[in-house]
């Protein structure tokens, strides 16, 4: 589905209003109209249930009166606190204002704020977050922290209307203080703020409903493919009947070191259990026999390695032969960062013309010298950083790029005309036109060594089957995700191991193609 930033859904609103002469109060009526279903819907009916709004002096607010106002004709008591001067309400939420019943609103601006009304919140039944929305555009201080602290301290369920209240809508960052919601009911389009964590975990169960905005004015948004099931769906090639190995594509593996064969390991037998016809690792001769071991499915090719149990400037020639004639190229599982490595993957990046995927050590050996990237063959190039390698692919630190990540990982696309995968909750895939996906699935259980060697071959095995880099690149990242909340939904997320999410590979695909 796409997501926007809030600039852009009030560009939409603007666009609507103005161009399509939809009123505004139409908007508001709206979406206060979505609220109010999707709380009598989850909270029942509303014998003896008290409604507590809490507006600000935006639209935000707005809504809120809507709802109040809603809520009431159904039977609810409701209570609207709003913490403004009756004054500064104006436009299409002062129209709403006025239609509520006088008795039922109560106006405390700073300082007071909320705190007067603990009672209030004592009685409620439901809170209704009508404080902030796209509108936020600073740190939430003083009185209106107060009162979203009061709020999460009620113990009661909170809707938040449009996106919780402190939550930056473009990033999904808390500004200070933020609400944490039951329920988010959000208009049109979801945000930003909505799938990028803190925003995604402090919306609770998010809803999107629709408020008439036209279709062409969702359909021209600028937005970002948040990768969703349905997404993954429409991405998965289903297998032709009169399919053979040669098929599904023959990729290439160049992992292993001492030490790291399990990565080297997982990375090849996840690109077979991604559906690769053939799948070859490359290692060090002197830890061949150990991967023959490891493997089953997936050939191995011993390389010269003088000894040294890890690749060195004398594997080149046997490794760029063995390069010709396979469909895409994992390089860096395990491969480990030594120098003379390191320059045999940054040679191999200026000579491989295959699909490549450089992820770990491999991404480590071009931080020494990321230019090497502009004088890369035409191929395509996915990089799978993880924050700290992205920091030192950037020469930043880990901070600065988990302050934007979206930013972080488009403009080194971009500028270095590769796929970048920004690892990490949400993960970020950006394409070199600029073009910025976030992934959907995933949970905290594939916080564990191995989880990015299994990814590494999945993007490999997808590449190599021919998909498109960026298609590639989004299902290889959902399916990665996907298979670990099987394994989750199985049997937890702790102590999930990377090769229960590689054994899970084939069920994820079903999903997809049920
Ligand atoms: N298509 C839609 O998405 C629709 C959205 N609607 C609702 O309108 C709000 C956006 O309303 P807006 O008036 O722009 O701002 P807010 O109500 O979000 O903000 C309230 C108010 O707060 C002030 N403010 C900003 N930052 C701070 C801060 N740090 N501390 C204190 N005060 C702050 C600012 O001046 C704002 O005026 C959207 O979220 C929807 O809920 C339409 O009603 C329906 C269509
Ligand atoms: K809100």
């Amino acid at each position: 589905m796409k997501v926007v930033t809030g600039e852009t859904m009030q560009r939409m609103d603007r666009r609507s209003i103005e161009e399509f002469g939809i009123p505004g109060i139409d908007l508001m009526e709206n979406a206060g109209q979505g609220c109010a279903a999707a709380i009598i819907e989850r909270f029942g009916p509303a014998a003896g249930r008290m409604v507590l709004v809490v507006a600000g002096k935006g639209n935000n607010g707005g809504d809120g009166y809507v709802i109040a106002r809603l809520l009431q004709q159904e039977g609810w008591e409701v209570q609207t606190v709003v913490l403004a001067l009756r004054e500064e309400i104006a436009g299409d939420a002062k129209v709403n204002l006025d239609r509520l019943d006088p008795e039922t609103v109560m106006f405390s601006p700073p300082p007071a704020g909320l705190a007067p009304f603990a009672p209030h919140l004592e009685r409620a039944s439901v809170i209704v977050d009508a404080l902030f929305g796209t509108g936020l555009k600073s740190e939430v201080q003083g009185s209106f922290a107060e009162a979203i602290n009061l709020l999460n301290a009620a113990g009661k369920p909170v809707v938040a209307v449009d996106i919780p209240s402190g939550i930056d809508a473009g990033t999904g960052r808390t500004l200070g203080v933020a609400v944490k919601a039951d329920v988010t009911v959000t208009f049109a389009l979801a945000k930003l703020g909505h799938v990028l964590y803190p925003g995604a975990e402090l919306c609770g169960d998010l809803r999107v409903v629709d408020i008439g905005i036209p279709l062409q004015v969702a359909a021209d948004a600028e937005g970002y493919d948040f990768v969703d099931h349905g997404t993954a769906c429409r991405l998965v090639r289903p297998r032709d009947r009169r399919a053979h190995k040669g098929s599904f594509g023959h990729c290439l593996v160049v992992a292993g070191s001492t030490g790291k064969t399990g990565a080297a390991a997982m990375a090849a037998n996840s690109a077979v259990r991604a559906g690769s016809g053939l799948v070859t690792l490359a290692v060090p001769e002197r830890l061949n026999a150990i991967l023959e071991m490891k493997t089953t499915e997936a050939m191995t090719l011993p390389l010269p390695d003088g000894g040294a149990g890890r690749l060195v400037q004398d594997s080149a020639p046997a490794l760029l032969e063995a390069i010709g004639g396979k469909s895409a190229v994992a390089l860096g599982p395990g491969i480990s960062w030594h120098l003379d490595t390191a320059r045999l993957i940054r040679h191999l990046v200026t000579k491989i013309e295959t699909p490549l995927v450089i992820d770990a050590d491999g991404l480590n050996a071009l931080s020494e010298d990321p230019a090497i990237l502009q004088r890369k063959r035409s191929n395509c190039i996915v990089l799978t950083p993880h924050p700290g390698e992205m920091a030192r692919l950037t020469g930043t630190s880990t901070a600065i790029i988990e302050a934007d990540r979206i930013a972080a990982a488009r403009e080194f696309a971009e500028q270095n005309g590769v796929y970048m995968i920004l690892k990490g909750a949400r993960t970020v895939i950006a394409a070199p036109d600029g073009r910025v996906a976030i992934n959907g699935s995933g949970n905290p259980g594939m916080a564990s060594g191995g989880m990015g060697d299994v990814l590494t071959g999945i993007l490999a095995s997808l590449l190599g089957q021919g998909y498109e880099p960026f298609d590639a690149c989004r299902l290889g990242v959902f399916i990665h995700g996907h298979a670990a909340d099987l394994v989750a939904a199985d049997k937890g997320e702790i102590g999930m191991s990377a090769v229960d999410v590689q054994e899970r590979l084939p069920w994820a695909f079903k999903t997809l193609t049920l």
